[in-house]
């Protein structure tokens, strides 16, 4: 069994970054930025008014000064001559300050009588003007990698840029294997159960970007696993569910082989998730998860969506930890890290760690209540409670 981070380290060598693709901005939010957007233009491109009121002078900012309207300056049509001294622009948010203007007065701190106002005051400090270029520059950049948000999608607009490049989402194939199982909304036999876990499989692989494709069911036979995994052909990563312990009806590590998968390796010292397998097969990493549905879900969190991340191009990094402190006394951890399902709650600034009291990798009651994994150490001893802990958040 190797250890976690050797597990992560491994499947990152099997994770390398899949390229990229143009899409128009309309279809950027969430994918991976692949190759920097650069500014067009300045922003705002002029000088602009952040009110609605008067364009003057500086020199002629002072209580009870009365001043010619020559014209009018509106969002999308300037006003294009020069204003002097005594002179002042109607003027609206949005619009160029015209040539020689340096303030805008707010219009409800001036009255106007025909094309005459006095500015009445207290006067406010502001200028009121956006300086040209004062959000970004020409030529300004926004780096890779980026997972782009909602926001970077107005700014990337803004900078007058219609196209991205971005990195291709990965093709994930998720194929659950076993007999026992039939699909939600199916008449489950008396020995059967329903397949649940690839569910939480493709939501989780979707969120991170990935274009996921769920295979039928694989039967505990090797021409049934050889069928439905040869439907996977052209994936960029393989998740099978189940079948990768020692019985006499898991073979996923023997059909694999023989279909001549380079194995990476084959059990990990973690907990639930022992019987974890990868490799590189017919073109596709295969990331063999166990069939429990806690543990194929906690090893999705674990090492799925890291390697999904590396495949669009982010650090290769493992899922972000948090610290906070155990709400309660925790038993001595054996020789297999444990990831264990717990609750977190912020109290009075701390972060308290609730693990809940069932482990059984089986409870998908338990996880769906859970909003962490608690990181047990391998061969941690007794916790009491106020222990500094670790922990994902799922
Ligand atoms: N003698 C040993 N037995 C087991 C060991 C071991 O080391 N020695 N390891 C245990 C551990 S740990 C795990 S985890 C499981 C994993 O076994 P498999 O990956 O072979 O999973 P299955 O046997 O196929 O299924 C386990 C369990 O999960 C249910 N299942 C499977 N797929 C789904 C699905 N898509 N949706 C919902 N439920 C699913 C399946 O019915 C079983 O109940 O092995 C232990 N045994
Ligand atoms: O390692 Mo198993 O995944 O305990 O349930």
């Amino acid at each position: 069994m190797i250890s976690v981070d050797e597990a992560l380290s491994r499947l990152f060598a099997l994770s390398a970054p899949l390229g990229s693709e143009t899409v128009p901005l309309r279809h950027g939010a969430g994918r991976v930025l692949a190759e920097p957007v650069v500014a067009g233009l300045d922003q705002p491109p002029f000088a602009a008014s952040a009110m609605d009121g008067y364009a003057i002078r500086e020199t002629d900012h002072r209580p009870g000064v009365r001043l010619n309207v020559i014209g009018e300056a509106a969002a999308g049509l300037g006003f294009s001559g020069t204003l002097s001294h005594g002179e002042a622009v109607r003027i609206f948010t949005g619009a160029p300050v015209p040539e020689g203007a340096d303030r805008v007065v707010l219009q409800e701190d001036v009255s106007r009588e025909g094309d005459r106002i006095t500015l009445t005051g207290p006067l406010e400090h502001g200028a009121n003007i956006r300086a040209a270029g004062q959000d970004f520059h020409a030529g300004d950049r926004i780096e890779v990698p980026r997972r782009l948000s909602a926001t970077d999608l107005a700014l990337i607009a803004a900078m007058n840029v219609a196209e991205l490049r971005v990195a291709r989402r990965p093709i994930v194939a998720i194929m659950a294997t076993g007999n026992e199982l039939v699909m939600p909304g199916e008449a489950p036999g008396p020995d059967q159960i329903i397949a649940s876990n690839g569910y939480a499989l493709a939501a989780m692989a979707e969120a991170e970007g990935a274009e996921v494709r769920m295979l039928p069911i694989a039967r505990d036979s090797e021409s049934s696993l050889r069928h439905t995994l040869a439907l996977a052909e052209g994936a960029d990563l393989i998740v099978t569910i189940g079948g990768a312990s020692v019985g006499d009806h898991d073979l996923v590590g023997k059909v694999t082989a023989d279909l001549g998968m380079e194995r990476s390796f084959y059990k990990i010292a973690m907990r639930p998730g022992k019987p974890l397998m990868a490799g590189r097969l017919a073109g596709s990493t295969l990331l063999g998860l166990p069939g429990n549905p806690v543990s194929s879900v906690v090893c999705g969190h674990v090492f799925m969506l890291p390697m999904l991340r590396a495949m669009q191009g982010l650090p290769a990094a493992p899922a972000p930890v948090r610290r906070g402190v155990l709400a309660a006394p925790v038993e001595a951890n054996g020789p297999r890290a444990h990831y264990m399902r717990a609750r977190v709650e912020q109290r009075d600034g701390a972060c308290l760690i609730h693990p809940f009291e069932q482990q059984d990798s089986a409870l998908l009651t338990v996880l769906a209540e859970a909003d962490a994994l608690l990181i047990r150490p391998v061969g941690d001893g007794p916790q009491p409670a106020g222990t500094a802990a670790e922990f994902i958040p799922i």
